[in-house]
């Protein structure tokens, strides 16, 4: 059944007060239609909390305009107040927030975000802020750590501010969610708080060179192995790889330890090339080695780093969603894998402990805005993100279109392993006792970024919103296509030396066919895993005539763009289906922020519908001629090949 179908089934079950679900009227079919054409996300948690719904009593009436009121923040150029009823259609009556708040932090790749949710999944306060990442040499990227800390501060203090003006106290927020840009590593020391060094971005392609030697030194390291270990090893299915293998399925030596290939875009990666260029004879300082002498390394993610400061330092943790990404968590026992940590070099005790993505890691400390709140949800921004879509149904998939691209397929409480260049990743946890859901995911490193580059560095355009309308002015690319393989090829190629290129150009070329063919690499890259999954699916299933998913939920910046939309319906032949609250990510974490705390249950089965975090969705149709859509993608895969120096034959 389609998503949208199954949210009107699901609506028969809401019970709402006017905008909110707070009474308990079953609805009749015309306020149905009413209901899923809210703004906002609306379905989510009275459904599951019966009975305790409670109004604020001291609240002023708000209606959309009352929520712009930002005017005591402090002055910056990067910071942008966001309204959330911007995002909606205009609202015929007055807007009521449920109690209690939940608040997340969305700490992503070019900026972050604090919004504060109702109970209702409504956006009460959002504030976000960008940065800059430092792009030192060519392949490198960082982040100043401070500056992630920071800017999620900043959100919070400006959202708080707001809230104030609107007459919310702060401790109507009773949990707060983190989730974060995953695999980006973070080091520092404990003992004063600093980090040791800029944090390598998941897009940075400095270890390309210790990718290749790894890989190469892989088999010899499984001889370094007792015998004990070996079988150890053996019964997890890791086995030497012969060298005629290809260079992909050597790589993925690891894959039923970790679900991951070896690939520059992992943390562990960048932590061993941090240890071994201080290692290098001519390196002048080793700030790393000598804090880990000392006992005081902390080696992480993201989520660990803004937990760490926000709780005074108390808690050093990560969740399992979090460490599916260093390549260093086993993904059975959901604990660090000695045979991993080994591998790379890394002391488990330099590591935060895992744990679910939905419990209380901590409180906010007694110096922070939000002193006494619990932080009690934790995702990377992608699994929340499916969480955001309540992707909680074997089968169910979502793309995250932002600077990257991210599939992801959730596999229910089975990890499945790609044989198409897919990962496996844990998709959420939702407490201490709860199974693990796993996923299946095509990790795309250039989308959004591809469009940036075109109106930032080659001027093509002055805002990204005019890449759709040149677009929409042609029928075709003219022949051009656009291969944005900045970091080399992610999913489902896994090519690092695959070279950005444009194709095809002649005398009629202009603009607006390199717009268009920069939103169909978008679309063709997203289909390219979709075809990786139906694939893995097909084979997981005994059944290679299993029928495609019906349905892409789909969100993040790029998705503004309607045309990238349809264009993906019709490149896939899937409906694509687009919420108008936008916030998804961080909706994600303010829900397992709820569950974490208690607030809230994590519905499963036949509930999961009433547990729908988005209320109104738009849906795309496939509008295309098949035989068109079919030599487009066979012209796009010659592309791929071009980019990869491959024949197309090899493809
Ligand atoms: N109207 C639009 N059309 C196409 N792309 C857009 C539009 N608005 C924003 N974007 C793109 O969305 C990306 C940012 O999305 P976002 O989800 O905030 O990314 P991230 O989480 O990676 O920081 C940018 O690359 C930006 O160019
Ligand atoms: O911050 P985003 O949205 O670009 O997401 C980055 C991903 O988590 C990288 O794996």
């Amino acid at each position: 059944m389609f998503r949208a179908e199954r949210a009107i089934a699901a609506a028969s079950r809401i019970v709402v007060s006017s905008h909110r679900a707070t009474s308990s009227s079953t609805l009749a079919p015309t306020r149905l239609r009413q209901l899923t054409c809210r703004p906002l996300g609306s379905a989510l948690l009275p459904s599951v909390l019966p009975g305790r719904s409670r109004r604020f009593p001291a609240r002023p009436p708000c209606t959309g305009t009352g929520l712009r009121h930002y005017s005591n923040l402090p002055s910056s150029t990067t910071m942008t107040s966001h309204t959330p009823a911007s995002d909606a259609a205009p609202e015929s009556q007055p807007r009521a927030f449920a109690l209690p708040f939940v608040g997340a932090i969305d700490q992503g790749t070019t900026s972050t975000r604090f919004i504060v949710f109702d109970r209702a999944g409504a956006m009460v306060a959002s504030h976000h802020e960008k940065f800059s990442s430092i792009l030192p040499k060519e392949g490198w990227v960082e982040h100043d750590p401070h500056v992630l800390l920071d800017t999620a501060n900043r959100c919070i203090a400006a959202c708080l501010a707001s809230m104030e003006a609107l007459g919310f106290p702060k401790d109507s927020i009773k949990a707060v969610g983190v989730t974060n840009q995953r695999e980006t590593l973070v080091v520092w020391d404990r003992s004063t708080g600093n980090p040791l060094c800029p944090a390598i971005v998941w897009n940075d392609t400095r270890t390309v060179g210790t990718v290749n030697r790894l890989t190469a030194g892989a088999n010899d390291f499984l001889d370094t192995l007792s015998p004990a270990e070996r079988d150890t090893a053996n019964a997890a299915g890791v086995q030497a790889t012969p060298r005629a293998d290809s260079d992909f399925s050597r790589r993925n030596i690891f894959q039923r330890l970790c679900g991951l290939p070896l690939a520059t875009y992992f943390s562990a990666l960048k932590w061993r090339w941090l240890v071994d260029a201080e290692a290098e004879p001519g390196a002048k300082a080793r700030p790393i080695a000598d804090t880990r002498a000392r006992g005081d390394l902390c080696v992480s993610t993201v989520d660990s780093w803004l937990i760490w400061n926000m709780t005074g330092r108390a808690s050093f943790v990560t969740d399992v969603t979090n460490a599916s990404r260093t390549m260093l968590m086993n993904l059975s026992t959901l604990k660090w894998d000695p045979l991993l940590c080994r591998f790379f070099d890394i002391d488990p005790a330099c590591l935060p402990e895992i744990r679910s993505s939905a419990e209380v890691y901590g409180h906010f400390a007694k110096d922070h805005p939000l002193a006494g709140i619990p932080l009690s949800g934790c995702a990377g921004d992608q699994q929340a993100a499916l969480v955001g879509h309540s992707c909680f149904a074997d089968g169910d998939t979502k793309s995250t279109y932002g600077t990257g691209c991210f599939i992801l397929s959730n596999t229910g409480e089975r990890p499945v392993f790609s044989k198409h260049g897919l990962l496996t990743t844990v998709a959420y946890q939702m407490g201490p006792t709860a199974p693990p859901a796993y996923a299946i995911e095509g990790s795309v490193a250039c989308a959004g970024v591809a469009l940036d580059w075109l109106r930032d560095k080659m001027g093509v355009v002055n805002t990204t919103e005019e890449i759709s309308t040149y677009a929409a002015e042609v029928d075709t690319t003219a022949g051009v296509h656009f291969v944005p393989a900045f970091s080399g090829l992610f999913a489902p190629y896994w090519r690092s030396d695959a070279q950005g290129i444009i194709t095809g150009l002649t005398q009629f070329t202009d603009r607006r066919h390199l717009c268009r063919a920069a939103l169909e690499a978008i679309a063709h890259q997203t289909c390219d895993v979709l075809d990786a999954i139906q694939m893995d699916r097909a084979s997981a299933a005994g059944d290679s005539s299993a029928q495609p998913d019906t349905t892409l939920y789909v969100d993040g910046g790029v998705t503004h763009s309607d045309f990238l939309v349809q264009l993906q319906s019709d490149l896939a032949g899937v409906a694509v289906e687009r919420p108008h609250m936008r916030e998804v990510t961080a909706l994600g974490a303010a829900y397992l922020a709820g569950v974490g705390a208690g607030l809230w249950p994590h519905a499963t089965g036949p509930d999961a519908d009433q547990a729908s975090l988005l209320g109104s969705r738009q849906s795309f149709r496939p509008n295309i001629a098949p035989e068109k859509c079919q030599i487009m993608r066979q012209d796009w895969k010659q592309a791929i090949a071009r980019s990869c120096g491959d024949q197309v034959a090899r493809l």
